[in-house]
């Protein structure tokens, strides 16, 4: 992702986000909750013994809690790339390296996925380990999770309280953190036991940002992870967004068996045998039980949207066009008439709910930097 043609659509963005910024607030996530709980989680870093810096793992670099800057810069800091289920799985192996080479530990992790999270957790222990057998004072070790809004530190406070090895007693004691669709949701820094022999605490913080977001592209692949509410850059421009990043990728050549046009054509030429990819193609969905049509037909919309589309996609002219086409083509998929008011919001509703939920593909939205 980065090229010219994507970048022009998110110039547009960019006005789009300008616009509102200029009528409405100048930084609507920054409030004085947020700018308090900023505070907090930097008067606290030095206090504990381990941060988890949580960041997406579709944007592994644009995730970065930058706010916080050199008190993260530090051996205690390990970067943890959540979300991996919604990510690029070739492109994880790839982050967790570049990390490693910067200095910067990093574990991918799904906070939904036990067996993910068992992994994860014994890390942590060996690092704490570690620690308690470099001349730590204490017996307690402390680890604070802190990162942007909605990368899921309370879904993973949460997951690594109820693998945790401790009592059934101190699990029933404890709460639990708000887990939430939307950002901002977690209000309190709060504590969370994990581990016992030696103990070890998980703080849950409110999620954080910096009073101000440069860059277009930024806010746009910010507000696709849900960092930021969708109405600072706007459903329609954001689902665009998406379509670009979609139209430049190869995910949608996943979906040619759901097209009957794909369907005829290899029947015509490969005459009834069934080729190499369509194997490839029936391995590769066995795990697939979405029973969804809707989906399906949306899948199939795009494939044939993108693969019939002649022009050339890196000349922005061509790709705002095939956008416009697929606006309209996606109308029938999600079965909203031509009568419906603010037809094209609700497709762009649901769009991005398909690809925030993992149905539409997965894409890399960071470029891994490539070391010289
Ligand atoms: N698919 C997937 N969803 C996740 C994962 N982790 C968290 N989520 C979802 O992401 C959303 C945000 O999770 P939270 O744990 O509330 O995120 P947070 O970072 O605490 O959010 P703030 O309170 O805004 O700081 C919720 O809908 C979670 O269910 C994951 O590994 N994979």
């Amino acid at each position: 992702m980065g090229s010219t043609a994507t970048r022009s659509i998110v110039q547009k963005l960019g006005s789009a986000v300008k616009e509102v910024a200029r009528t409405k607030c100048s930084s609507w996530w920054y409030t004085p909750h947020m700018a308090a709980a900023s505070r907090a989680i930097a008067e606290r870093i030095p206090l504990v013994d381990f941060v988890l810096e949580v960041r997406d793992a579709r944007i592994p670099l644009s995730s970065e809690c930058s706010q916080l800057g050199d008190l993260l810069s530090s051996s205690r800091r390990i970067i943890v790339l959540n979300k991996i289920d919604l990510a690029k799985q070739s492109a994880m192996k790839e982050w967790t390296k570049y990390f490693n080479q910067e200095k910067s530990p990093a574990f991918g992790v799904n906070a939904h996925n036990k067996e993910n999270i068992r992994e994860f957790l014994n890390f942590l222990q060996a690092r704490a380990r570690e620690l308690l057998k470099t001349g730590h004072s204490g017996q307690t070790i402390t680890l604070m999770l802190v990162g942007i809004p909605n990368v899921g530190k309370s879904a993973l406070a949460n997951a690594l309280h109820q693998v945790g090895r401790i009592s059934a007693l101190e699990k029933g004691k404890l709460k639990h953190a708000t887990v939430s669709p939307q950002p901002g949701e977690t209000k309190n820094i709060s504590s969370l036991k994990i581990a016992s022999h030696p103990n070890i605490y998980v703080l849950d913080t409110p999620g954080i940002l910096p009073p101000e977001i440069f860059g277009d592209e930024l806010c746009s692949k910010l507000a696709l992870i849900g960092a930021i509410r969708d109405c600072i850059v706007g459903k329609n421009d954001l689902a665009h967004y998406f379509l670009a990043v979609l139209n430049l990728s190869q995910e949608y050549k996943k979906w040619s068996r759901f097209s009957a046009m794909e369907n005829v054509r290899s029947s015509i030429y490969q005459e009834g045998e069934l080729s190499e990819s369509s194997h490839v193609d029936k391995r590769q969905y066995a795990t697939d039980h979405t029973q969804d049509f809707i989906v399906n037909d949306v899948r199939r919309t795009l494939f044939e949207a993108v693969s019939t589309f002649s022009g050339d996609l890196e000349n922005d002219k061509y790709l705002e066009q095939l956008i416009e086409v697929e606006s309209r083509m996606l109308r029938n998929a999600f079965r909203i008439t031509q009568s419906e008011v603010d037809g094209h919001t609700k497709i762009a509703i649901k769009l991005l709910d398909l690809y925030r939920t993992g149905r539409l593909g997965h894409y890399a939205l960071d470029d891994i930097p490539r070391f010289s």
